[in-house]
């Protein structure tokens, strides 16, 4: 142990009794959360900021006589991996970040190694995750964005920022409520870092999310007032007049606004400072032309600046959309897939955008209103599908299907996935085909399971890295009838 590390020891003990310990690891394979397995006197230990073969020095992070597993971070390697470069971003590297007695803020675990050897432990995740929990073999290729830098930086065009004691914009360090200020974003788009907002004194509020478009130079600030300061009117007026004040100085291309939301799912009232409420988000296609968005302060949209286009792709030439098809686009959003799926079916086909989030369904009504095959249904989609399926003969507008039979259905959940009930009703709209887009191994293997015990099978899955230097990753599958299903299906 350097001294170094012992100081880190040290600061570790300070916060949590079991956390601090320093144990030299030999660690084992990546697991999916970021963190390799590592074995230490019988126990399993989760030590993230290594690579699988190195040996490190890791200090314990949450540990417990009674704990299942411990969590441990590497504060120095003993023996590196050739897939080891010097971390891209100072505040998240764990070394520097332990060597000058904090923790590193989350968001950024892969930064420590090279991209190429990022997206072949993504690959061996996805495989491991699916064998384990979906107990299935399925091989897929990890597919870079060609405009990536080798670095894997610059791609974020959504960031959150939580808010310190004094009102500087600042991250989370790992499963903590530690923040740290920060004065750059490596991952995020140029853009964000030339807006210099540490600079800007946001006392009073909880979150900040800047929203910055990869085509563009429009922004949406959207400032979420700490509880206290949203509960009362008087305190939060004065908090407005005095980030009006503080944020006059920012290009005219920026709107701010402050969101106030009571429940998930509610929806967001926007006060608006300066600027519009949402922005416009420009998508374009070589293979399935272009469109415009217009997304709100609260609207889902992907967050790799190339994402939109990279997954339009994907989803498009999975589905091979033909004209007068009906197709279910679950999780729907603001209406990205919906919007180009519209144009594949055309007038005489259906496209039923279904979406929870009340302002993401009201940008989507905006985004499809010239595309009449176009219907946007809000509403959880387990409740949306048990309607289909029990009245498949009522009109669209009363939760039915009018009488029609659902050729392909997207799918796009949150990190969550679908769960079996809605997997369950998505298998009983028989339809040919299932485009699943997932941003979760693990809950996509346990998808998986359950469609593959309905009788569906994969024909191809890829893996997208649209998350570099984090170990986040993209999934796009295709699910068909298997034999067997097509048969009792001839049967019924
Ligand atoms: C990963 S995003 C995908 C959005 C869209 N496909 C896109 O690419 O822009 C997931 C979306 O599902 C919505 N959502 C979450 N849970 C839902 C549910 N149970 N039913 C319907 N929509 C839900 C979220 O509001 C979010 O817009």
């Amino acid at each position: 142990m350097t001294s170094t590390d012992a100081q880190t020891a040290a600061h570790l003990a300070e916060q949590d009794k079991d956390a601090g310990e320093i144990l030299t690891l030999e660690v084992g394979a990546m697991a999916h959360g970021g963190h390799c397995v590592a074995r230490h006197d019988g126990r399993v230990i989760f030590v993230r900021h290594a690579i699988p073969g190195e040996i490190v020095n890791a200090a314990v992070t949450a540990g417990g006589e009674d704990a299942r597993f411990w969590r441990a971070d590497t504060v120095s390697v003993v023996r590196p991996s050739e897939f080891r470069r010097s971390h891209q971003w100072k505040l998240a590297d764990s070394i520097r970040a332990h060597a000058s007695g904090r923790h590193p803020v989350g968001g950024a675990e892969f930064g420590h190694i090279t991209l190429e050897h990022q997206r072949r432990l993504k690959a061996q995740v996805f495989r491991d995750t699916m064998t384990r929990i979906g107990q299935l073999n399925v091989e897929a290729q990890v597919v870079g964005v060609a405009e990536d830098e080798p670095t894997g930086l610059h791609w974020r065009t959504r960031n959150a920022f939580s808010v310190t004691s004094s009102g500087r914009l600042a991250m989370n360090v790992h499963r903590s409520a530690t923040v740290v200020p920060v004065r750059n974003i490596p991952l995020g788009v140029r853009q964000l870092d030339a807006l210099q907002l540490w600079d800007i004194d946001f006392s009073g509020a909880g979150r900040v999310e800047v929203a910055t478009p990869g085509h563009g130079e429009e922004v949406l600030v959207v400032i979420f007032p700490l509880d206290a300061v949203a509960a009362n009117k008087k305190l939060l007026e004065q908090h407005i007049g005095q980030w009006r004040k503080r944020l006059i100085h920012l290009p005219s291309k920026v709107s701010v606004v402050v969101g106030l939301r009571s429940q998930q799912f509610g929806p967001l009232e926007m006060i608006r400072l300066r600027g519009r409420t949402w922005l416009n988000e420009v998508v374009e296609t070589e293979k399935y032309g272009s469109h415009t968005f217009r997304i709100s302060g609260d609207g889902f949209w992907q967050v790799h600046r190339d994402a939109p286009e990279t997954l339009v792709n994907a989803v498009m030439d999975a589905l091979d959309v033909q004209p007068g098809q009906v197709i279910a686009d679950l999780y729907g959003g603001a209406g990205l897939f919906s919007k180009f799926i519209a144009d594949g079916v055309g007038e005489d086909g259906v496209v039923l955008s279904v979406e929870a989030s009340p302002g993401a369904s009201r940008d989507a009504r905006k985004n499809l209103h010239d595309t009449k095959q176009a219907f946007v249904i809000n509403g959880l989609t387990d409740r949306i599908l048990g309607s289909w399926v029990q009245r498949p003969h009522a009109p669209i507008a009363k939760g039915g299907l009018a009488d029609q039979r659902v050729d392909s259905v997207v799918l796009d959940p949150p990190r969550a996935g679908a769960g079996r009930a809605t997997i369950t009703r998505i298998h009983q709209l028989a339809a040919e085909k299932i485009v699943y887009v997932s941003c979760d191994p693990a809950s996509f293997a346990r998808d998986t399971k359950w469609l593959v015990e309905h009788g569906w099978e994969i024909e191809e899955s890829t893996i997208y890295d649209l998350f570099p230097d984090t170990f986040h990753m993209e999934m796009v599958t295709t699910f068909r009838p298997s034999a067997a299903l097509r048969q009792s299906r001839n049967d019924a």
